[in-house]
């Protein structure tokens, strides 16, 4: 077995994906897989599985995979092998190492695409590499940018999430809370009777359409595709013209990627965001992001259309980063997992992420750019206004700042009549969507994160849930610290109500708390021990704790949530 990563100066990789319907082989070869240069060379043969009817038939799939997987890898290696014979190498082998894509995916197309890779693997007596396949749709986009530290948005499939690295991990700083976002398309559009996939005709008839109204679903930077989806199908069914209906759908599924992206953007202070997956390969989510980085001073990248969708390359590409890294996987030890996620995978190929400087994105002094709106300091008052964003369609973005501007002066005041420390809101105006309030407390939680304050967020959590509303985005940016007017004791305000909203269900009063817990999480080292304050605070203050704190379990036990 090949001792050094890689034979002479150049390393050779094979990648193989195979994870639902693309069956695909690439080869990867580079001199120094850390980075991007100008000579590398990457080569993908794909076999893409269509559907006679209907969705994604897992059997069918599996069926593809059987007969395409091993004609693309054989293709794959011959085009290894011409690499080597044009080169002045003499390497005992074409390829150095295999990747294949170990999950997320159908367990039938997963066993095939891992039996194909060991077999080459023993073949070329060559190591073998284990590759989280969301996790290569975001690192291929790091790879071609050269970011070093970007927030990450997947928007694939099966998938829907925004990552964030930090100590070794890949963090879920946001997701969806049912489908993944090209399911939902695919969903709507097989209800209109068209073939599958149904994004790229999404895409198609979007472009004829006039904006439609739909709902919007964002908390804290998750996300949720089920109401729109039933409302765009019942849209078409009462004889909306389904054009209007993908507009729609485009304008506000994608205007809720790039507000969760934005929000991500802002709690890491980060300055860079890269996109993957298959949906990335639509004009109009890409134009929205690069639109909205571009406003906040921020660079973007999204990679070419064969590096979005399906494909080896990317597997390749990650597995060569892994492969130099010394990340290889005994075969015995090989198998796939078909829930593999990407806050698994221990990542050995990057230190441990930027030390980000604790701040914000300070225009100078006396202004702030929040995740969504402007703060203004002027003396003890705080103006906060949110400002149009040119990336959302005008009547979409209308409707979203007049409707949170209310929302947040009605639930900060019903929160103080109630007992929790909020602003006091000395104006309001909806259609400028601007609020003054009192100036509260002298730093974000983020920086006075103590068992106390902590213990003081859950107690507050729990008397806005027993009044019968949600704050909706409870971070550590979202909650003031400071002494109190009079005795001045220290006390923790909640502001930022914008996202809240009136209800009864655990499972809205649960999330609260789920996030909270990311964002802590997002925050500290220390999350665990804070997590659990804030959670025994909430108990013992709750009137339904036993309820909710069971939702919490629950939703945590989703395991898309770790
Ligand atoms: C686990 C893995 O198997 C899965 N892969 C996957 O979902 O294939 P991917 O190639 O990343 O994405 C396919 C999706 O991408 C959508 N899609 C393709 N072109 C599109 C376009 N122009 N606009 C919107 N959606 C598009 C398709 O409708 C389909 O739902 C995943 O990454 O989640
Ligand atoms: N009443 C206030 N008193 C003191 N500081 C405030 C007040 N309101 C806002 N701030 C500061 O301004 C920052 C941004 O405010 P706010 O969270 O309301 O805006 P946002 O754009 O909704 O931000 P995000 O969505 O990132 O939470 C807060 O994190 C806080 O530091
Ligand atoms: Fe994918």
């Amino acid at each position: 077995m090949s001792e050094s990563a890689g034979s002479g100066d150049r390393m050779r990789v094979l990648g193989i994906e195979g994870t639902a319907w693309a069956a695909s082989a690439a080869v990867f070869e580079t001199a120094d897989p850390s980075t991007h240069t100008d000579d590398e060379h990457v080569f993908i043969e794909s076999d893409a599985y269509q559907p006679a009817s209907g969705g994604i038939h897992p059997r069918e799939a599996a069926e593809h995979m059987g007969e395409a997987v091993p004609q693309v890898v054989e293709t794959a290696i011959e085009h290894a092998e011409e690499r080597v014979a044009e080169s002045s190498e003499d390497p005992a082998s074409p390829i150095d190492a295999v990747a294949f894509s170990r999950g997320p995916g159908l367990g039938p197309c997963l066993r095939i695409v891992g039996t194909a890779a060991r077999a080459v693997a023993q073949r070329f007596d060559v190591p073998l590499v284990g590759v989280n396949h969301m996790v290569a749709h975001l690192e291929v986009g790091r790879h071609f940018s050269g970011f070093d530290d970007p927030v990450c948005l997947n928007a694939s499939g099966a998938n829907a999430h925004i990552l964030g690295y930090r100590n070794g991990r890949y963090r879920v700083l946001g997701e969806t809370m049912d489908t993944g976002v090209g399911n939902a398309l695919d969903k709507f559009t097989r209800h209109v009777g068209w073939s599958h996939p149904g994004g790229p005709k999404v895409e198609r008839h979007a472009k004829e359409g006039e904006y439609l109204d739909l709902p919007y679903v964002v908390k804290g930077m998750d996300f949720s595709f089920s109401g729109i989806m039933s409302a765009a199908k019942q849209a078409v069914d009462e004889g909306e013209a389904v054009e209007d209906v993908c507009r729609g759908l485009e304008e506000t599924i994608f205007a809720m990627l790039t507000e969760v992206s934005e929000r991500a953007l802002s709690l890491t202070d980060g300055d860079e965001l890269v996109l993957g997956g298959g949906v990335a390969q639509n004009d109009r989510l890409r134009a929205m992001l690069a639109e909205m980085c571009d406003q906040r001073g921020a660079d973007f990248y999204a990679p070419p259309a064969k590096f979005l969708r399906d494909n080896a390359g990317m597997i390749a590409v990650l597995g060569a980063k892994m492969f130099a890294a010394g990340d290889t996987v005994a075969i015995e030890e090989s198998r796939v997992d078909s829930d593999y996620r990407p806050d698994q995978v221990d990542v050995s190929w990057r230190g441990r992420g930027a030390k980000r400087p604790d701040e914000s994105a300070t225009v100078d002094d006396r202004e702030l750019q929040g995740a969504e709106a402007t703060v203004r300091f002027e003396g003890d008052r705080v103006v906060k206004e949110r400002k149009p964003r040119s990336y959302r369609h005008p009547a979409l973005d209308e409707r979203l700042r007049v409707e949170r501007t209310r929302q947040e002066a009605r639930l900060t005041s019903e929160a103080r009549r109630h007992g929790v420390p909020t602003p006091v809101i000395r104006d309001v105006d909806p259609w400028e969507s601007r609020i003054v309030f009192q100036h509260v407390g002298e730093n974000d939680l983020r920086e006075a994160l103590t068992e106390a304050t902590v213990r003081d967020v859950g107690r507050h959590l729990a008397r806005i849930h027993d009044a019968g509303f949600v704050h909706g985005d409870p971070t550590t940016r979202n909650v003031r610290v400071g002494p109190a007017e009079g005795d001045g004791a220290i006390q923790t305000f909640l502001i930022d109500f914008g996202l809240g909203y009136y209800t009864q269900d655990e499972e809205d009063h649960a999330m609260d708390l789920h996030v909270l817990a990311q964002s802590l999480a997002g925050t500290t080292d220390d999350a665990g021990v804070l997590r659990d304050v804030a959670e025994d605070a909430y108990r013992e203050t709750s009137e339904r704790d036993g309820a909710v704190i069971d939702q919490l379990r629950e939703i945590e036990g989703r395991g898309r949530y770790q």
